[in-house]
């Protein structure tokens, strides 16, 4: 039996495009940013971001990272402002990193990549659902936030405390009264640009909004993260790292600035 999607050598980012042919798109993330090549563009609104702690539902280990699910049913926690027309929802966020502390990011800076990136995962309401509006060009928006190795982050212990409880595959745990604003850098300054998931199915349905401004993470806390399973209960245990995707060409796109 086909063993599913993953990042090791025999299920990894360069093996996806067999069973999803949109790796190979023309809108594929994330990509390299280079600052001196992105466009200031002045008419890029600022972020207007409002979130509902009250709508936390819960932390869960989907087996390629770990996520923290929010209420989406009413507009409480929503995106607005910036690239974006129309209010997009938050529906949940997740983490990528890296083994150690020289990889981990997603989207990297002139080629630098940082341990860890942050997403922020949103959905247009202009559609039904999460579902309907992530196979739509403009059905998601994604604020991905770098993090870099420095002092502890007290925005990020609640969440790591949670870690416990959802080692494995599959395990879930009650996760309330969060607010994820609280893990924003102090600057919104960002890039924008049109690409996809960078996880199967790997749909081009992304308006990405990157922030310039890392949060910082300490070494231990890395290594909280670093304590996850890829591997449910029962299997051989193979620890959740490097799961992220490298950059992906850029094919023309452009990729605007929100700051000069
Ligand atoms: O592929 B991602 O990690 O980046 C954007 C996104 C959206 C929803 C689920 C997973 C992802
Ligand atoms: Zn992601």
């Amino acid at each position: 039996m086909s063993h599913g999607w993953g990042y090791e050598p025999t299920n990894g980012p360069d093996t996806w495009a067999a069973d999803f042919p949109l790796a190979n798109g023309p809108r594929q993330s994330p990509i390299n940013i280079i600052p001196k090549e992105a466009h200031y563009d002045p008419s890029l609104k600022a972020l207007k971001i409002r979130y509902d702690p009250s709508n936390t539902k819960g932390i869960l280990n989907n087996g390629h990272s770990f996520q923290v699910d929010f209420v989406d049913d009413t507009d409480s926690s929503t995106l607005t402002g910036g690239p974006i027309s129309g209010v997009y929802r938050l529906k949940q966020f997740h983490f990528h990193w890296g083994g150690s502390d020289n990889r981990g990011s997603e989207h990297t800076l002139n080629g630098i990549k940082f341990p860890c990136e942050l997403h922020l995962v949103h959905w247009n309401t202009k559609y039904p659902s999460f579902g309907e509006a992530a196979e739509k060009p403009d059905g998601l928006a994604v604020v991905g936030v770098f993090l870099k190795i420095g002092a502890a982050n007290p925005r990020l212990q609640k969440v790591l405390d949670a870690l416990d409880a959802i080692k494995t595959k599959g395990k879930q745990t009650t996760f309330a009264n969060f607010d994820p604003k609280t893990l924003l850098p102090g600057s919104l300054d960002y890039w924008t640009y049109e690409g996809s998931l960078t996880t199967p199915p790997l749909l081009e349905s992304v308006t990405w909004i990157v922030l310039k401004e890392p949060i910082s993470i300490s070494p231990a806390q890395m290594a909280k993260f670093r304590s996850l399973l890829f591997t449910g209960d029962g299997e051989a245990p193979c620890y959740m790292v490097d799961n992220y995707r490298p950059p992906q060409p850029l094919k023309g796109r452009l990729v605007r600035a929100s700051f000069k």
